[in-house]
């Protein structure tokens, strides 16, 4: 088992649910607000599937850390573009990410591991409310635990080689992680790792061994190693928005 995974979670649930001393401005989450009500409505086929399933994970007392609508909608559109047929995402919380790539495409099959059985258990509750529980395998567990398992299915054909890895779990595996969904995946998938810019901290390395510099060093580690890695091209690309200021590196595998 991977170290230290239950106290990493709690760090990083800390530093993205209370997110002091990151920049933060009205206007971020105004524009959100606006564009998302035009761009995905509530006549949207999904919508009242992704609502419930915010509300249900929510009444069960998960922590308001999920991935916020906009990005989910941009992983969805991912899959779509580049005809995905199994994506991977670590770090479930409660399901509503597979719930936006599983209904926006239909042909979609979706592995998802999550160390906490309490969000698993609730992940499950949702895509099975969606409609989308056969299309969805949330595997309750640590990445780290879980990816040889899914490297076996893989090499049975029980499941297809990954097109899309969305990595949204315990920050300080961010790099072993990355390195798992390369060796899984077919050339041209795209990996996604998320909370890699911190609100512009991660560019200066820390001077202490404090939860939010072990964070920075998830996503430096990460960045670094991608950088020297022949099989991948990747960016940084930074975002703001209702989850304040950070970004994802996105690799496209060779
Ligand atoms: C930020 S949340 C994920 C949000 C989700 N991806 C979404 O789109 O809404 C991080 C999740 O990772 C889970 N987690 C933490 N450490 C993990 C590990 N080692 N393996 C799998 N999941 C882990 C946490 O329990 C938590 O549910």
């Amino acid at each position: 088992m991977s170290e230290n995974i239950y106290i990493t979670y709690h760090q990083n649930k800390e530093i993205m649910s209370a997110p002091q001393g990151r920049p933060s401005d009205e206007r971020w989450t105004a524009t959100d607000a606006y564009t998302i009500s035009h761009l995905h409505p509530s006549s949207k086929p999904n919508h009242a599937a992704i609502t419930a399933a915010k509300e249900h994970s929510e009444a069960n007392g998960l922590p308001d850390i999920g991935t916020n609508d906009n990005a989910a909608k941009m992983l969805a559109l991912q899959c779509k573009f580049g005809k995905v047929s199994h994506a991977l995402e670590v770090g479930t919380l409660g399901g509503v990410t597979p719930i936006w790539l599983t209904t926006m495409n239909p042909d979609l099959r979706v592995t998802t591991i999550e160390y906490e059985p309490k969000h698993a258990k609730v992940a499950r509750e949702n895509v099975e409310r969606a409609g989308v529980a056969d299309r969805v395998d949330v595997i309750t567990g640590a990445g780290l635990d879980v990816l040889p398992k899914l490297q076996e299915q893989i090499e049975k054909g029980e499941k297809e080689p990954l097109g899309l890895t969305y990595i949204d779990a315990d920050k300080g595996n961010n790099w072993a992680y990355f390195d798992w969904a390369v060796k899984l995946s077919r050339p041209g998938a795209v990996i996604y790792v998320d909370n890699v810019v911190q609100g512009g901290i991660i560019a200066k390395e820390p001077e202490d061994d404090s939860w939010r510099s072990r964070a920075v060093m998830g996503a430096r580690k990460v960045i670094e190693n991608v950088g020297k890695d022949t099989r991948v091209e990747a960016l940084v690309q930074q975002t703001v928005g209702d989850h304040s200021y950070d970004g994802w590196l996105m690799a496209v595998v060779l």
